[in-house]
């Protein structure tokens, strides 16, 4: 099955367009947590257990976990995750030559003999056929990063092109063309409410990621009002979520209950109007 029919059916299940990342940064995991074998197994683990009824997704950013004890915590991860039936989107932002990244699909081919996420982040700058083994895959989702949250995003995205258009907005075009299966979403940041407007309008049935709401103060109504597509679309936070419960010591998983709780009635308030 699609993996954008699989978010469908997820949200409805929960009636939740949230996306709970986990960036399990070391030096923020509770202190009682540190000395078990894999920290931020450990810390995921409670995190999936308070926040699962609330998550369409679940969003392990890569970064968090590129070395050999983070590779187990994410395969660990991952395999809890779909155990709660919640499907996962890692954050990568990968791409490459035909030949590397063919080894990145492997994130999100099921056969593949390490961690498989449902969907993936991938980053558009090298090109089509940088892309072509996610695009391939019909059962894998791939959000192309458009227009990013960061305030460097501008630096290139946002450069006018000879035809009068954006980067970004070349970026989206491209993007609703190279999906001929179906499994193509876009990164829109929170931050970006004029530009998530205009993108909706560009690519009315891209569904998209997106982050920034949180920590970063993006804006959660239009978040909600420009990134779904038929119902369908993501809205992400991560430290506001998974650390929201920092000062809380052993407790701290109840606290992320209640923000991804929060996050999730929030949104529907406007997923509702
Ligand atoms: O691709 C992403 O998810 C992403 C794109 C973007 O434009 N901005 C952005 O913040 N993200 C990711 O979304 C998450 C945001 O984390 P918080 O700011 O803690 O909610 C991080 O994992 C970022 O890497």
């Amino acid at each position: 099955m699609n993996f954008f029919d699989r978010l469908h059916d997820r949200i409805v299940t929960v009636d939740s367009v949230v996306s709970v990342g986990l960036d399990p940064d070391p030096s923020r995991i509770p202190a009682h947590l540190q000395d078990h074998d894999l920290p931020r197994w450990a810390f995921n683990r409670r995190i999936i257990d308070a926040t699962h009824e609330h998550a369409a997704v679940f969003k392990p950013n890569a970064a968090f976990y590129e070395d050999p004890d983070g590779f187990r915590a994410l395969e660990e991860t991952i395999a809890y995750a779909h155990g709660k039936d919640v499907p996962v989107l890692l954050d990568a932002k990968r791409a490459d030559i035909g030949n590397t990244t063919r080894q990145y699909a492997e994130l999100v081919d099921p056969d593949s003999s390490g961690p498989s996420a449902d969907a993936i982040t991938v980053n558009p700058y090298m090109g089509r056929d940088s892309l072509q083994p996610f695009l391939a895959n019909e059962e894998a989702g791939v959000f192309v990063l458009c227009r990013t949250s960061n305030p460097g995003g501008a630096d290139l995205q946002d450069l006018e092109l000879e035809s009068g258009e954006a980067l970004y907005e070349r970026v989206a075009a491209l993007a609703d063309l190279w999906n001929e299966n179906d499994n193509v979403g876009l990164v829109v940041g929170a931050t970006k409410p004029e530009e998530l407007e205009e993108l909706r309008e560009q690519v009315p049935d891209l569904p998209f990621l997106v982050p920034g709401v949180g920590a970063q103060g993006g804006d959660a109504e239009v978040a909600v009002e420009y990134g779904l597509a038929n119902g369908v679309g993501l809205v992400n936070s991560s430290r506001g979520i998974i650390f929201a419960g920092e000062d809380a010591g052993a407790d701290f998983d109840t606290a992320a209950g209640r923000a991804a709780k929060r996050l999730k009635k929030r949104l529907n308030q406007y997923r509702d109007e």
